[in-house]
């Protein structure tokens, strides 16, 4: 439990606005409760980034990292409570947790490296003088973090941010505020100065009141498109203001000609159904070919399927899937199911509630062939993927394509030539062949098209969005030029 929810120019405060609370989705128990942030607060935050922004960024890269080196270890001496807290508030199973934790540490040396890569100072020679490119911090920046990798996915918008120089209030997703609290504890643990990292607790109208801040440079978004072009609309207007989305996707995998049936299904089941089918790249459309070793597939895909174990997150033998992050996402999917189902969609296994008053769903597979033409274009965020099958790999992709979304796809097939003309004609940011579409490496950039984001791709290039570049020409003394301009004479 909590009552000092919010940590303000490096103080623990109570919140003044309404009760909230964080709910464990799989024991069913109320795990943290607080106050959220009142509008005096999230002010109060962003003041204190902004009055902090100065000395900070006036450090040095060595000891913005020394202190970030620090809270790596500090990640790894609290591994296992880490883990325990996002098992408790995601639904997801520890060996997953334990792995969210593993990248968060990872994303300290990757930061590092990328901040020197893609921001690091670069000096040439000129006739007269030198010329410089160098980075600077944008300044104060809000950080907003999603539910289903409540540390991975802040703490990769926020390392980076800090270490290019930036103040941040972090306004965490109102379902996971008890990971947030242990990761901020962490960092103030490290030796982070007050005022540097802020957080505020809350829901929807905390998350709009900091947007809105008219002193904030910048925000640093990982959600739903929903939000995100809301978002987007309200920086409209405010070119001066960087703003990073990464948002969500309606992500296909195709199959064609595989040999080994079970290698495809693998990758197929890892990509719809890891994390009980809540990671922004994870499959939702699976395109088979008709024909007998498309029904192989698509048959022991189903057999596979109705073997996931599914269960509490600290089971002794650990299940595939733990529950989703709420009773009301879980009772979401099944809605969204039995929608398809009303379309015309032939449930091959059907997703259940498996006790309505937790997140358990089992996970679902649904034919979409006759509807998918007419299946709305939207992002069913849990384990429920819809198949359609194909007779022409050109129409396949072209119904891959056939999405505003553009985050992940992949293609699984042994032909190299078909993956090429898969690569040239797929439409996303996140393209694989023979591996599953979910668990992209943060050593490389992290971000798709159209409605998934705005071009400001995170992970290896978070370090891209995080300063901007300043170029100039120096000379030590004010030096006449050895020619003039016509017309001046000296
Ligand atoms: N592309 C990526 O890197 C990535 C990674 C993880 C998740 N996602 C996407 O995130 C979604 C799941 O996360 P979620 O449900 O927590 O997202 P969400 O959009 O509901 O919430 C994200 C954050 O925005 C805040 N928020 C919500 N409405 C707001 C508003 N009107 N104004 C300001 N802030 C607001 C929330 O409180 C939260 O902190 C999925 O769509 C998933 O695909 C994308
Ligand atoms: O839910 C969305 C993120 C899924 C995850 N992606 C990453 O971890 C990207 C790497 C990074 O941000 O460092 C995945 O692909 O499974």
């Amino acid at each position: 439990m909590s009552t000092q929810a919010h940590f303000i120019a490096g103080q623990w405060t109570a919140g003044l606005g309404h009760d909230i609370q964080s709910i464990d989705p799989a024991k069913k128990a109320v795990i943290w409760s607080a106050k959220s942030a009142s509008s005096e607060q999230i002010d109060l935050a962003v003041k204190s980034a902004r009055q902090a922004f100065l000395g900070w960024s006036d450090t040095t890269f060595e000891e913005r990292l020394s202190i970030a080196k620090r809270y790596a270890q500090l990640l790894t001496d609290n591994k296992p409570a880490l883990a325990l807290a996002i098992a408790q508030e995601t639904g997801k199973p520890l060996w997953e947790t334990a792995t969210e934790v593993a990248a968060m540490i990872g994303k300290i040396g990757i930061s590092e490296k990328a901040y020197q890569d893609r921001t690091g100072t670069v000096e040439n020679p000129m006739p007269v003088g030198k010329a410089f490119i160098r980075h600077k911090p944008h300044g104060v920046v809000a950080v907003f973090g999603p539910y289903n990798f409540p540390g991975h996915l802040p703490n990769g918008h926020i390392v980076p941010a800090l270490l290019a120089g930036n103040t941040i209030v972090f306004k965490p997703s109102d379902l996971t505020p008890l990971v947030a609290e242990k990761m901020v504890q962490l960092w103030e643990q490290a030796g982070l100065p007050a005022g540097v990292l802020n957080l505020v607790q809350g829901e929807v109208e905390t998350g709009k009141a900091l947007a809105a801040h008219h002193d904030i440079d910048g925000l640093f978004f990982t959600g739903s498109s929903r939000t995100g072009k809301l978002l987007h609309e309200q920086f409209a207007g405010h070119p001066g203001k960087i703003l990073a989305l990464e948002m969500g996707g309606n992500n296909p995998l195709i199959v064609k000609d595989v040999k080994d049936i079970d290698a495809a299904v693998h990758d197929i089941v890892q990509s719809a159904f890891v994390t009980s089918g809540q990671r922004c790249t994870c499959a939702r459309r699976l395109f088979i070919k008709n024909d007998a070793q498309g029904d192989a597939l698509l048959n022991r895909l189903v057999e596979v399927t109705k073997q996931i174990k599914v269960g509490q997150y600290d089971d002794d033998e650990q299940p595939f899937m733990g529950a989703m992050i709420s009773k009301q996402a879980a009772s979401g999917m099944a809605k969204a199911q039995a929608e398809l189902q009303q379309l015309g969609g032939v449930s091959l296994v059907e997703l259940q509630h498996m006790d309505t008053e937790s997140g358990f769903v089992s996970p679902g597979i649904i034919d979409v062939t006759k509807i998918i033409d007419s299946m709305p274009d939207e992002e069913h965020f849990g384990p429920l993927l819809k198949v359609c099958r194909y007779d022409d790999f050109d129409a396949a992709i072209d119904h891959a394509n056939n999405t505003s979304f553009g985050l992940s796809a992949g293609f699984l097939g042994d032909s190299q030539e078909d993956y090429q003309h898969f690569f040239k004609r797929i439409r996303a940011g996140i393209v694989n062949w023979n591996r599953p579409i979910t668990g992209a490496s943060s050593a490389a950039p992290f971000g798709g098209i159209g409605d998934s984001g705005n071009h400001r791709a995170s992970a290896y290039y978070a370090a891209d969005y995080c300063a901007f570049p300043v170029a100039s020409v120096e000379l030590d003394k004010v030096t006449l030029p050895g020619t003039l301009s016509p017309g001046l004479t000296f």
